[in-house]
């Protein structure tokens, strides 16, 4: 629905998280250090502070295989799914379903001691974007989540500090072609994805303390979500 409010700054983070996102570590600018690796995942982040607190960004790039861009994005976004793989979770409501690619979120996270409990307020948007690289290859899919107002939930006013919060997650499927006339199956699939992600945790935190929280939560909510999502997809049809 492009007659929202939101519209016009929907379209602009977009655009500005995918550039970002396209981006490689050594473009996206110095100060990146790999902070986690397993596998085909790698976590690099950048130690920023603003008043004293960690909002340190975060990019992490993975492959994995056997399943899409768009199934990736589409568990992500999909609220249904997401008591299933976001373990740091308390609560989720969807404020405002602005239109079936874009909804408004409330969710509140398990308190990390000795931090005070945190909620998120975001706009998240889900689009398919074209595939410059190779124009009858499979399309990119992108969510964005960005923290934004709702006129009922104000920040602070309740037992939740309010986190602010940038995540963009980038979807470039591959498909290596099957032997003439095989079928396609899901071994000739491949994901790169790219998550990115910036959380402002809104009021005073000990740096050591989130650093660890994030050293620790970030590595287990990749790993865990791309598992949860090739189990969801495994036996269904591919969905490009
Ligand atoms: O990608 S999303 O949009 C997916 C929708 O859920 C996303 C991801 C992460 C967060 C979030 C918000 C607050 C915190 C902290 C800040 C101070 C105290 C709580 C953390 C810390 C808990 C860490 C963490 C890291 C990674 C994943 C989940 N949890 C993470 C919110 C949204």
């Amino acid at each position: 629905a492009t007659n929202h409010r939101l519209w016009p700054e929907i379209e602009r983070m977009v655009e500005a998280q995918v550039m970002m996102a396209k981006m490689g570590i050594g473009e996206c600018g110095s100060g990146w250090q790999l902070f986690a690796e397993d596998g085909e995942m790698k976590m690099y982040r950048r130690e920023e502070e603003v008043d004293g607190m960690v909002v340190d960004p975060l990019k992490a790039v993975h492959v994995v295989k056997g399943i899409t861009g768009h199934e990736v994005c589409h568990h992500f976004f999909s609220p249904q799914y997401r008591y299933d793989w976001e373990t740091t979770l308390e609560h989720m409501t969807v404020l405002e379903t602005i239109s079936d690619d874009t909804l408004v979120f409330l969710q509140t996270h398990k308190r990390i001691w000795p931090a005070s409990q945190r909620d998120g307020l975001f706009w998240s948007h889900i689009r398919k974007l074209p595939n410059e690289k190779d124009r009858d290859g499979p399309d990119i899919w992108t969510v964005v989540n960005n923290s934004t107002d709702h006129p009922d939930y104000p920040p602070n006013n309740g037992k939740c500090v309010r986190v602010f919060l940038t995540v963009c997650l980038l979807c470039q499927t591959t498909v290596d072609p099957p032997k003439e006339g095989m079928p396609l199956t899901r071994d000739n699939l491949s994901c790169k994805i790219t998550y990115c992600s910036v959380v402002n945790p809104g009021g005073w935190a000990p740096a050591s303390v989130l650093r660890a929280v994030y050293k620790r939560e970030y590595p287990k909510f990749l790993k865990r979500f791309t598992a949860y999502v090739k189990n969801q997809t495994q036996s269904k049809p591919i969905m490009f």
